[in-house]
C-alpha cells in the first residue's frame, strides 16, 4: 500500500469512527409515490445537523424512518457503527435515539416537574406513572427544569405554561432522558414571535455537547445553530454542507430560500 492510499484509509476509519449515524439510500414509497428518494446521510458524533426543504420535500417522512416509527422501503441505517434498519422504535430510543415531537407531546394535567420526572424514569420512552420513584429522576428533573428557566413554578400544571414555554419543556422532556442522538422536529413551530429570542438561547445551550438532527422552517435559526445543513427537495438531497454553502447555492436559492 503506497501511503497515500495508507492516508486515505486512515482517514475513512477516523471519519466511519467519529459517525454516530450513517444512512444510505434510505427510500420510502406510499403506492406508487415516492416520498423519500435514496437519502444517503452521514452525521458524525457532536454535530447539529439539520434537514430544510419545502414543505412535502419528505424531512418528516425521513424523521419517521430515523426514529423507526416508519419501515423503510429501502435502504439502511447505522446508528454507532450497528445497523438499526429492523430495530424497532422502543429499542432505537432504548439505544439513545430520543425524539421531541412537533406535537407537543407533553402531559397537559401534571405538573412542569412531574412532566420532566416522568420522562427521566420512561424506560425507552414509554412513560410508566406507577413506576417506583427514584431520587436521581427527582434530581435531574429538577436540574433540567433550571436549565429550562420556564416563566412556571415546578408544581405549575403544564397546560398552563405559554407555547413556547412549552416547548422548551417538551425539548427538555426529551433532554433529561439523556438522548445520544437528539431527533428535533420544529421545535419553533407556533411560537409567538416575542418567544422566539428565548427558546433560541435555551436550544443553543441546550444542544452543545449533544448529536442533533433537526427540522426547522425558520432558516434564521437553522442558519445560526447549524454545523451541517441537507436540503431535500421532492424526497432527494438537492445540496448539503454548511450554512454557508447553502445559502450560496444558486438550486437552493429556486427551490426554497428565494430572498435569502
Ligand atoms: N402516510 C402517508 N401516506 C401517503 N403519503 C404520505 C404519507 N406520509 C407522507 N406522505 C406524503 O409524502 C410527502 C412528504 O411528506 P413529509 O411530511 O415527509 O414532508 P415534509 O418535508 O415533512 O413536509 P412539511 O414541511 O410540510 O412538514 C408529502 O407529499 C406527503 O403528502
Amino acid at each position: 500500500m503506497t501511503t497515500t492510499q495508507q492516508t486515505e484509509t486512515n482517514a475513512a476509519r477516523v471519519e466511519s469512527e467519529n459517525t454516530l449515524l450513517r444512512i444510505e439510500g434510505l427510500t420510502k414509497t406510499f403506492g406508487s409515490f415516492t416520498a423519500v428518494d435514496g437519502v444517503d446521510l452521514s452525521v458524525p458524533d457532536g454535530e447539529l445537523h439539520s434537514i430544510i426543504g419545502p414543505n412535502g420535500a419528505g424531512k418528516t417522512t425521513l424523521f419517521n424512518m430515523i426514529a423507526g416509527s416508519l419501515r423503510p422501503t429501502a435502504g439502511t441505517i447505522h446508528f454507532r457503527g450497528t445497523d438499526i434498519t429492523a430495530v424497532d422504535q422502543d429499542e432505537r430510543a432504548r439505544r439513545g435515539v430520543s425524539r421531541a415531537f412537533q406535537i407537543t407531546q407533553l402531559f397537559p394535567g401534571v405538573t412542569v416537574h412531574e412532566n420532566l420526572r416522568l420522562a427521566a424514569q420512561a424506560d425507552n420512552q414509554r412513560f410508566n406513572p406507577l413506576a417506583t420513584r427514584n431520587p436521581d429522576h427527582d434530581e435531574r428533573a429538577r436540574g433540567m427544569l433550571d436549565d429550562l428557566d420556564v416563566d412556571a413554578r415546578p408544581d405549575e400544571v403544564a397546560a398552563n405554561l405559554s407555547h413556547g414555554d412549552k416547548k422548551k419543556l417538551e425539548i427538555g422532556m426529551a433532554l433529561v432522558s439523556e438522548p445520544t442522538l437528539l431527533l428535533l422536529d420544529e421545535p419553533t413551530s407556533g411560537v409567538a414571535e416575542a418567544e422566539l429570542p428565548a427558546l433560541l438561547e435555551f436550544l443553543t445551550d441546550a444542544v452543545t455537547d449533544l448529536t442533533v438532527l433537526l427540522i426547522e422552517h425558520d432558516v434564521d435559526l437553522v442558519l445560526e445553530l447549524s454545523d451541517r445543513i441537507t436540503v431535500l427537495d421532492r424526497g432527494e438531497v438537492i445540496a448539503r454542507g454548511d450554512p454557508e454553502d447553502i445559502v450560496a447555492n444558486e438550486r437552493v436559492q429556486n427551490a426554497y430560500m428565494g430572498g435569502y
